[in-house]
């Protein structure tokens, strides 16, 4: 990290900080990966994590028994492997220590506790303004890495405040302890309901889980080899039309019709769905043999909740004594960003896969693919290349901005 500082005459708070170097925001993989792609290529960064520490989604925000849903080969972060000890599928917290090892490796140290609360390009300086509680940061270039689940998604659900028990997003649910012995009403279907559903089942609760669309579900593996393996296999040869038919008609030997339970498919392929709409399909690793013997019930969409319990859309009602929305993520990147169209409304690149990474002036984003780590690895190594090409005729300058300041130099002797 290099940045060039200048202090107020009356207060400790330096006014702006000038880096030399992107300003990379969010210190999540994709954070650490585009970090450590620039380092690699000489070019210095500034990770700005609003946090206080890496990978907070990974960290704080995920349950104890999560795993690493797709094999290790397809998770592990560019030119820094998992360690040869790992198993298949690593735990989260196996996957929290190898992302502490990869930021140890690099020498990436983040600023905790930054918040970006405005960035923003001036036209006139040619800068990115970055704005947080304190300090606003300039630099050249704005690497955003926020990632696609930067906020839980909270929906509106008519009565939900009237309800008596615990509400709780799954992004707070660590493991089913609490809910011994209760009926929890699980709102939605995605990867996080199943698996906090099975969770629940684990600890002798009883979860009904609200279905009010159509789900994908696939076998996490297809005799001994993983699916996603088998996906990324077929579509070096074939279309991704025709790996979705062969995907679904394997899905349905091995696990039967998942119509039957009240979990019809989409009419659109898994990995068609994916790439259009971002939605995961549901990689199976238990939930569904507890939904065919009833453990896991399939509810309808829910009409209102009541103080008890919930009315459901086929006029069915139900007490429950929690609640647990698992109602996904989203991108919080148009609450902070100004200034450019570049990102929809959702927070995601307009520019259509796999050219989303790139804007204009000197704006990039990591992670925002929909492909999982897989996706910000490719993110990680265009943007360093990028970067590192103008940078070779731009430190001089860097340089040249901090002498005729005056600034103070850093540890690393980067022009701070
Ligand atoms: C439960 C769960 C399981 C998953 N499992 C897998 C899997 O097995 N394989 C896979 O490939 N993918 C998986 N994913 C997808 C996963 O989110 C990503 O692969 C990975 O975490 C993305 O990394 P990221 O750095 O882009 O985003 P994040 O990990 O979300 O990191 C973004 C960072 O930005 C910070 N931030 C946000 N806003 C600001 C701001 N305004 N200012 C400063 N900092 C900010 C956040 O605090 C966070 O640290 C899973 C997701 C979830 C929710
Ligand atoms: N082990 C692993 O690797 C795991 C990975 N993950 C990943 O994390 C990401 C997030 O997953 P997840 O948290 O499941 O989120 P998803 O976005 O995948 O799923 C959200 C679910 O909530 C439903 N929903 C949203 N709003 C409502 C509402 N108002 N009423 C009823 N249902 C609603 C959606 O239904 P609808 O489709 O109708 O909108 C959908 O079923 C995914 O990429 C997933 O793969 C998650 C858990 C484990
Ligand atoms: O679990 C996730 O969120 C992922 O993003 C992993 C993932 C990326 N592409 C996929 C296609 C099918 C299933 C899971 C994934």
């Amino acid at each position: 990290m290099g940045s060039c500082k200048e202090e107020e005459k009356n207060d400790q708070q330096p006014k702006w900080l000038w880096v030399n170097g992107p300003i990379i925001v969010g210190a999540g993989p994709s954070g650490l990966a585009v970090s450590a792609c620039l380092k690699e290529n000489g070019v210095p960064s500034l990770i700005l994590e609003r946090s206080d520490c890496i990978a907070p989604l990974w960290q704080r925000k995920t349950y104890d028994r999560l795993k690493l849903h797709l094999p290790k080969q397809f998770c592990q972060l560019p030119l820094f492997n998992f360690p040869e000890n790992f198993p298949k599928y690593p735990t989260k917290h196996q996957f929290i220590s190898y992302l502490e090892s990869y930021a140890k490796h690099f020498g990436i140290i983040p600023k905790f506790k930054q918040g970006v609360k405005v960035a923003e390009y001036d036209e006139v300086s040619g800068f990115w303004k970055v704005q947080t509680e304190e300090v606003q940061y300039l630099s050249k270039w704005l690497i955003v890495a926020t990632g696609e689940n930067a906020e839980p998604v909270i929906p509106e659900i008519q009565g939900i405040d009237k309800f008596k028990g615990k509400v709780m997003h799954t992004s707070g649910y660590k493991c089913g302890t609490e809910f011994n012995n209760q009926k929890v009403l699980v709102i939605g279907c995605g990867n996080s309901g199943m698996e906090v559903s099975l969770d629940l089942c684990r600890h002798n609760a009883t979860p009904h889980m609200v279905v009010r669309n159509s789900v994908h579900i696939l076998p996490r593996e297809m005799l001994g080899i993983s699916t996603f393996s088998i996906a990324m296999a077929l579509l070096k040869w074939m279309p991704l039309r025709i790996v979705d038919k062969f995907l679904l008609l394997v899905a349905n030997l091995t696990l039967g019709s998942t119509d039957k339970l009240g979990l019809r498919r989409p009419k659109t392929g898994p990995l068609e769905l994916k790439n259009a709409t971002g939605k995961t399909p549901v990689l199976d690793v238990g939930a569904l043999s507890q939904i065919k013997t009833g453990k896991i019930q399939i509810m309808p969409g829910v009409k209102e909740i009541t103080k008890i319990g919930a009315k459901f859309l086929d006029g069915k009602e139900g007490e429950f004594d929690s609640i647990i929305l698992a109602t996904g993520y989203k991108s919080n990147v148009p609450s902070w960003f100004k200034g450019s169209d570049f990102f929809t409304e959702q927070g995601m690149p307009k520019t259509p896969f796999p050219n989303g990474w790139k804007g204009e002036n000197g704006l990039y984003t990591v992670g925002f693919t929909r492909r999982g780590i897989l996706g910000t690895t490719n993110d990680a190594k265009n943007i360093a290349k990028d970067i590192s090409e103008q940078w070779r005729k731009y430190k001089g300058f860097c340089k040249n901005f901090c002498t005729t300041r005056n600034l103070v130099s850093d540890s690393q002797g980067i022009c701070f």
